[in-house]
């Protein structure tokens, strides 16, 4: 005899077999109370975003001795068994050093339904401090993919690349989105969101395959100034500490050149800033893909996430931009004023969030311009 909803409440959460979209905050609620994500305590204030769940550290972590997939039949928790090389507890914080690789189990783990994937992303804190991050889940082949119906654990790969950094039991560096069907929009929807929405804030707007964002390397009037490079052999970022650092103990600020040109040495951060204004009408999500994944020389951002309203004049966000994590890699690369550097890629939401980025959920980025992350004293 088949349960009945009484008995097991995974029946109450239901979508529409040809439902496409990302499940908002009030759908994530209710994954959660239907037992499809399993937190070990509860959820904390603001931990559901508009189309994302924070994920939060659990209180053991470990120092590997290289990252890895489990690939189809293996769990991490065997993985970690063999190359582990140290354990330590985050119950009262622990620094994670620079370019070593950690694996902490994340506090949620989960049981999806058939019909929904899950896909992790660093949040953009966590992407504006270098510290590289990637979810990992049972059997997996890729990161930061969790396929449909999976059940079990979710784990963080950390890597810490400038600062090393404070973390604890608890504190946020990634964020998972649930989705069902295919939510990304085609190119004729893209133009007609654009012609009703205008996305970006240019009159010549590049829709090939997302929407082309370029970087701002014009300079500030006077100082020529463009952005921030990341000194090295600073002190450590506690990343659960809000405006807690003064920006000159971390950051060097930089200055394009004269013909609006910036030389990205190997193996630096840089924050940069759009030359758009970009922005996310409430119904969509977006993220930040590389424009071209043939063109290796540098990488913008790892956090790619873009939240419904972001940007959006009606949730407060009117002439945001979007800010690029930076980093060139073999050889000193030369970017250029308005060079394209990414693409954001719409996608539908399943329908729209009771809370836009911005409104009443402790959004640091809304109507940002050039902007490091929310650790750093303005
Ligand atoms: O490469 C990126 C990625 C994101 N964003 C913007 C869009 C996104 O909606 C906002 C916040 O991103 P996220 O939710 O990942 O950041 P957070 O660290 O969780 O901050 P908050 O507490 O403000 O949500 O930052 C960027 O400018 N650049």
């Amino acid at each position: 005899m088949h349960p009945t909803p009484d008995e097991d409440p995974r029946l109450t959460f239901t979508v529409a077999a040809d439902a496409n979209g990302i499940l908002p905050d009030r759908m994530i609620a209710a994954m959660a109370e239907a037992g499809l994500i399993l937190p070990a305590y509860d959820f904390v204030e603001s931990q559901i975003q508009p189309a994302s769940l924070d994920l939060r550290l659990g209180d053991v972590a470990y120092r590997v001795r290289a990252s890895f997939l489990p690939g189809p039949g293996a769990t991490v928790a065997e993985r970690i068994d063999q190359l582990k090389l140290h354990e330590f507890s985050l119950a009262d914080g622990a620094v994670l050093e620079t370019n070593c690789v950690y694996i902490v189990p994340l506090l949620e783990s989960l049981a999806l339904p058939p019909e929904i994937v899950a896909a992790a992303n660093p949040k953009s804190s966590t992407g504006r401090l270098d510290v590289f991050t990637r979810v990992i889940a049972d059997g997996t082949r890729r990161f930061d993919m969790i396929g449909a119906g999976y059940h079990g654990p979710l784990y963080a790969e950390i890597s810490p690349k400038t600062f090393p950094v404070l973390v604890s039991e608890g504190s946020r560096l990634s964020q998972v989105r649930f989705r069902t069907g295919d939510a990304i929009l085609d190119a004729d929807e893209l133009d007609a969101l654009h012609a009703s929405e205008r996305l970006v804030d240019v009159d010549d707007a590049d829709l090939t395959g997302g929407v082309a964002v370029s970087v701002d390397l014009s300079g500030e009037k006077g100082t020529g100034f463009v952005g921030y490079r990341a000194k090295r052999h600073t002190g450590v970022v506690d990343v659960d500490r809000r405006s807690g650092y003064a920006v000159e103990d971390f950051w060097e600020p930089i200055s394009a050149r004269p013909d609006g040109s910036l030389i990205l040495d190997p193996g630096e951060f840089y924050i940069l800033a759009s030359k758009e204004a970009v922005q996310v009408p409430p119904d969509y999500a977006a993220e930040m893909v590389p424009f071209d994944p043939l063109v290796g020389e540098f990488r913008v951002h790892y956090a790619g996430f873009f939240d419904p309203g972001f940007g959006y004049a009606g949730a407060g966000g009117q002439g945001a931009r979007a800010v690029l994590e930076v980093r060139s890699r073999e050889v000193p690369f030369i970017l250029e004023h308005g060079q394209i550097v990414g693409r954001l890629v719409y996608e539908k939401m399943l329908s729209r969030p009771d809370a836009m980025y911005g409104q009443r959920i402790g959004s640091n980025y809304q109507a940002q311009g050039l902007k490091l992350s929310k650790h750093f004293r303005v």
